[in-house]
């Protein structure tokens, strides 16, 4: 009995230590070493503390610039129904106030700690040329520690798959987006804005001036992409929409301590939440394509979805296909992905455009060149270069996207320097969109003149300044989908009305995943 019970308690002794060593193996040893390495190579940054690393400032800043940035908030609205000369681009130090202060001391590549987790901050084109040439798309990794906020959103769909598994996925998937198959989709985004824009008709006759153009606008690109991804309704689609904002929320919003150990303990309510609105969301997508694979007339439509079953690229015998379960990962990652981005690209646009009415005179007069009066002829969207330079110029301003992360999977040389596998990366998009050095000191300025004689980078000084889709072959997938819908919406609007911003407007971009305007997007809006 004496010697069961002594090993009985050795037994739990030990189990107790090996439980300890793990977690200072993994909390406190790995987090140094990779520290040590990093410092070795001589990149500097603001000093950690154990266990947060650099959240209390990251707070603290974040505090201080929101506290200044209201008190400055009456002389950015707008003055008069017109007016927009206080309204500022400048928004790298708004919308990352930290980043933009720790490069004052560390320039453009340092480190930074999000709880134990070490991440590379690079604002740097060169720096990101040299670290990223000769590493394959494949051989890049997303940063594990956001990967448990992220899965209840994209699951395993191509955004967060790596490897040979994200080869398969992008192999599948790329073909979808290809112009060819992507022309039976303009009528579809045209009957959906027309739609908004007769509510818009109908709302100003009953006295109504003022739109919230940001809520209409997004809620007409979920429309689209609920149509042109699945093929259904605005209103089945919006039973996911509604429960992926709340998620968006629930993860974005809150104050979670992102790398700090067990930290997921202390949002345990926020944690379930967001699982639960996950798995309702698959239980939902499911639902729709397990009726798409039964149904009896096969996969006519030429939406998405319809695409990837019709080609047997799901649940079939060739190597490269997905399972149903995947196929849920992606349609979730289209919908988020797809919906919001593009929304915002054209609510930032609306915002420039009604600062800028001499940018929206022109514009008309580039749709009436190339339409000649007529519906729009979708072969002839690329003839409306204006418009592409201004869709650049608003994604180098705000854009969606703000930021790019990687993960490295294994050691790689820049130069002299060597940055270990497992090192997280944080790309500041806004920074190097914003930087003088990049672009010129009218930098902040709305001049989509920039691009008339270098379409892709805008005169940009450095190729790798510009990454409104990112870089590599994780450049994403549907930008050529989002540039036609961007066209159609915009030729659609600018068409039926003029606008100028409201006076409730108030300029004050935050980051919640994407780059949104916080407090909506109110505009007078006017029939031409
Ligand atoms: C203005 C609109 C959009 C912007 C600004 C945007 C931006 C981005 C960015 C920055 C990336 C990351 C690239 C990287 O890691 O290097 C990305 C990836 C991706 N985007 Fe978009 N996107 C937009 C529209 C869309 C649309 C309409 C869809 C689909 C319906 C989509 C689907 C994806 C997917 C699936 C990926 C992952 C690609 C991969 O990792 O292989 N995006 N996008």
């Amino acid at each position: 009995m004496g010697v069961l019970f002594q090993v009985l308690i050795f037994a739990i002794l030990g189990c107790f230590l090996y439980i300890i060593w793990r977690i200072l193996f993994s909390c406190w040893i790995l987090p140094a070493r990779a520290y040590l390495k990093l410092k070795k190579n001589g990149f500097g940054g603001p000093t950690p503390n154990f266990p947060l690393g650099n959240h209390k400032e990251i707070k603290r800043i974040s505090r201080e610039a929101a506290a200044a940035s209201s008190s400055t908030t009456t002389n950015t609205t707008t003055s008069s129904s017109s007016g927009s000369s206080k309204i500022s681009n400048d928004i790298h130090s708004t919308v990352f106030p930290y980043f933009s202060q720790w490069q004052k001391s560390h320039g453009k590549v340092f480190i930074y700690w999000l709880g134990t987790e070490p991440f590379l901050y690079i604002a740097d084109p060169e720096f990101l040329k040299e670290m990223t040439t000769g590493v394959m798309g494949k051989s890049w990794g997303k940063p594990q520690v956001f990967k448990h906020d992220r899965e209840p959103m994209f699951g395993n769909g191509l955004v967060m798959v790596e490897g040979d598994e994200w080869v398969r996925h992008r192999h599948v998937i790329t073909p979808a987006f290809s112009p060819a198959n992507l022309k039976a989709m303009p009528s579809l985004m045209v009957e959906s804005t027309t739609k908004m824009l007769d509510k818009w008709t109908a709302l100003i006759n009953s006295g109504n001036q003022e739109i919230d153009v940001e809520r209409a606008i997004t809620s007409t690109a979920g429309e689209i992409i609920a149509k042109t991804s699945f093929g259904i309704s605005y209103e089945n689609g919006s039973k996911v929409f509604e429960k992926l904002r709340a998620m968006q929320i629930t993860l974005f919003k809150s104050n979670r301590y992102v790398g700090v150990p067990f930290s997921k303990l202390m949002c345990p309510k926020k944690t379930l939440e967001a699982k639960k609105l996950g798995k309702e969301i698959d239980a939902l997508l499911l639902s729709i394509i397990t009726a798409r694979k039964n149904s009896n007339d096969g996969f006519p439509q030429n939406d998405l979805l319809g695409l990837l079953l019709k080609e047997n690229r799901v649940d079939g015998r060739l190597g490269k296909t997905l399972t149903t379960r995947e196929l849920v990962d992606e349609c979730k990652t289209f919908f988020f992905g797809g919906h919001e981005t593009t929304a915002l690209a054209l609510s930032w646009t609306l915002l420039l455009l009604a600062m800028h009415p001499e940018w929206q005179n022109q514009l008309r007069e580039e749709i009436r060149e190339v339409t000649g009066d007529k519906e729009i002829d979708f072969s002839k969207l690329a003839r409306l270069k204006k418009m592409g330079w201004v869709m650049n110029e608003v994604l180098r301003l705000y854009s969606p996207a703000p930021n790019v992360q990687r993960q490295a999977r294994e050691d790689i040389k820049v130069n002299e320097l060597i940055i270990p596998n497992g090192t997280n990366m944080w790309i500041d998009v806004v920074a190097m969109h914003h930087d003088p050095k990049l672009w010129g000191e009218d930098v902040h300025e709305f001049k989509p003149e920039r691009f008339r004689d270098d379409p892709l980078y805008g005169g940009c000084k450095h190729k790798m300044g510009f990454l409104p889709f990112g870089f590599g072959g994780r450049m994403c997938v549907g930008r050529n989908l989002t540039t036609m819908e961007y066209k159609i919406v915009l030729t659609l609007i600018l068409s039926r009305f003029s606008f100028s911003i409201s006076p409730t407007y108030i300029h004050a971009p935050a980051i919640v995943l994407s780059l949104r305007p916080s407090h909506g997007l109110p505009l007078v809006v006017k029939p031409l």
